[in-house]
């Protein structure tokens, strides 16, 4: 780190940390550098949020209980703030909010979908800005190809660094107390149609990016940057190179493995013990024209375990080979484990749930299939999952083309198919959350189908940088609701399940006895843990696109979520919700609390 960086943050400090200790009763202070150590032990500062999902597992569970199944109902809004980024650029009218806050020692870290960074000082009951970090993100240049909104879900913390990612594909570096950019790194080059909409997670000093562009044809990556060098430490593609393992899964010979897809667009998980890292692998492009490309597709609707250190694989599973839906296997991964219990082993698993509308248990040892779950009312593109490999049923591997049920499949013969789930998946990146007493894990469900059009790729001539590469395209015929889906990670059964009027586009954070969620035409909900009865409900007026987050400050908990529908929802199936066309763009931050 340059030396003219700590300089800054001292001097910064004499007029801001002096404070900052006031209001302070977790462990760390407030100008504690975010070391490995700090990461490794959230529970130790259960106030604080300090990794995008929490804490390395993934399960966006909080210990905190002020806010509980009995207080609950006097949960109110307790102030907002109004952030920027509702700016239009490229493809999108406006951006939105998906991030999910970062809290450390009383003040928040956000980000809006152009990738601006607000440092509030939450102290006091009340938000102040303390610093807002504009990265100038080139809208139209990476808003020209960003599928699916104008997206960034968070930053991490990193020493004294707040590490971010901006659309147009840079990794940002900035100090925490100034508000300064110390440095910054293109990681994604939109000019091949790569963005970036997730946000870093930190292992160790590496910084890792996945990257986002699978309707655009790239071939995709996770890479690690070290944040003391600001150096690219490793880059692994999610498609391999000619004659590197994986390969003979691209079966043409026009090269499709090139423009063959898998982003890696939302954060990854990371064992310690192990020292593995998990990460989700996104669609095989062209999505919906399978046929240019024969084969399993690997790696792309995958989970992928790696060695953090180097990128190498350790191992993977695929969860749609020959992918003709769009089913993005690019979901977070929840790391579970359970002990011996009636007979059964102790099992380290890794949940994951997918856009195809199976929920997954693999064993974090070797991906080996532990069991899976159909989570939504309607699959009509398999029968189901074989019990043993966890494979859909009709999977063949001697064919090159897969032949799912055939009348789902958009294809040359059948240009128009209907599929369920439609194409934004069963669950899409709104993040599950995990209850480790119960053992409940709760999935945000997207109820729907849809209708896909195929067009045929031509070898040659139809990939063009920057533009749309996705073999056709989806249209609503029907209406989309949603549900709060309960497994019980024991048995991988639905142990209770809440219908939504609408799908569920904000994700979930579980406590000790509740569940809190929202639905996208404003609604911020509390539900009991076990039944899923609503127990609270506030309407915040704009729709809601992001996660609920919790901290705690001058001993008191609070409750947060970002407010502003964006995403994909607006451009792509807005017609089987009608209602939400007539919700405003918004984004502002709202806190809540007893
Ligand atoms: O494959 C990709 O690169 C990619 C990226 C993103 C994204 O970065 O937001 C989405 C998708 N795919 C996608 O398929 C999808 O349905 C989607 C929805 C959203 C959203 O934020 O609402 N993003 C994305
Ligand atoms: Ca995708």
């Amino acid at each position: 780190m340059p030396t003219d960086v700590r300089l800054g943050r001292i001097g910064a400090c004499a007029l801001v940390c002096g404070i900052a200790l006031h209001g302070l009763h977790d462990s760390a202070s407030a100008a504690d550098p975010v070391t490995q150590e700090r990461l490794l032990n959230p529970d130790r500062e259960p106030g604080n949020w300090l990794h995008h999902h929490r804490d390395y597992a993934s399960q966006r569970f909080t210990p905190l209980n002020q806010i509980n199944r009995d207080s609950v109902k006097n949960l109110r809004v307790a102030w907002t703030m109004h952030l920027g980024g509702t700016e239009g650029g490229g493809i999108w009218s406006h951006g939105g909010l998906e991030g999910t806050p970062i809290a450390e020692n009383g003040f928040l870290y956000v980000t809006d979908g152009w990738g601006s960074v607000y440092k509030i000082d939450t102290r006091g009951g009340r938000g102040r800005l303390v610093w807002k970090m504009d990265p100038k993100t080139d809208r139209d240049w990476a808003g020209a190809v960003a599928c699916c909104g104008v997206n960034n879900r968070g930053v991490a913390l990193w020493g004294e660094m707040v590490v971010s990612h901006t659309l147009d594909g840079r990794l940002l570096a900035t100090n925490k107390e100034t508000g300064e950019v110390a440095w910054h790194r293109q990681v994604a080059d939109p000019e091949k149609g790569e963005t970036i909409t997730g946000a870093p997670l930190i292992v160790k000093d590496l910084v890792i990016t996945g990257v986002a562009g699978a309707e655009y044809g790239i071939r995709g990556w996770i890479a690690a940057t070290d944040m003391k060098t600001q150096k690219e430490v490793w880059r692994t593609h999610t498609i391999p190179a000619k004659g590197e393992p994986g390969s003979e899964t691209w079966k043409d010979s026009h090269n499709a493995a090139a423009t063959g897809g898998g982003s890696t667009w939302v954060t990854g998980s990371y064992e310690p013990s192990t020292n593995t890292l998990y990460w989700g692998v996104g669609n095989p492009g062209p999505d919906w024209d399978h046929e240019y490309r024969p084969g399993d597709n690997l790696y792309t609707d995958s989970t992928l375990a790696l060695d953090p250190d180097t990128g190498r694989i350790k191992w993977h599973f695929q969860h749609t080979p020959n992918d003709p839906y769009d089913y993005d296997s690019a979901a977070e991964k929840v790391l579970v484990d359970l002990p011996a219990a009636g007979g059964q082993a102790a099992r380290r698993l890794a949940l994951t749930a997918d856009r195809n509308g199976f929920a997954y248990a693999l064993d974090r040892a070797n991906g080996g299939f532990v069991w899976g779950t159909q989570f939504v009312k309607r699959v009509n593109w398999t029968s189901g999952l074989n019990p043993e490999t966890g494979k859909p049923n009709e999977y063949d591997p001697n064919k090159a083309v897969q032949p799912y049920v055939a009348a789902s499949i958009p294809n040359r013969q059948n240009a128009k198919a209907v599929i369920c789930p439609g194409n934004m998946g069963g669950k899409n990146w709104p993040p599950t959350a995990y209850n480790p007493a119960l053992r409940y894990w709760y999935i945000p469900v997207i109820e729907s189908c849809n209708t896909i059009t195929n067009e045929v790729m031509k070898p040659g001539e139809s990939f063009k940088p920057r533009e749309f590469f996705t073999g056709g395209g989806p249209s609503q015929h029907e209406r989309i609701t949603g549900s709060v889906t309960t497994i019980d990670a024991t048995t991988g059964k639905i142990v209770a399940k809440l219908e939504t009027h609408f799908p569920q586009l904000g994700g979930f954070l579980a406590s000790r006895d509740l569940l809190f969620g929202s639905q996208p035409d404003g609604e911020v909900f509390a539900l009991d843990a076990k039944t899923l009865e609503k127990l609270w409900s506030f309407h915040t007026g704009g729709g809601v696109n992001a996660p609920p987050m919790t901290f705690t400050v001058d001993g008191k908990q609070y409750l947060a979520v970002l407010v502003g529908l964006g995403g994909a929802w607006d451009k792509w199936f807005i017609d089987s919700t009608p209602e939400l066309k007539t919700v405003p763009p918004s984004s502002t931050l709202y806190v809540f609390a007893l």
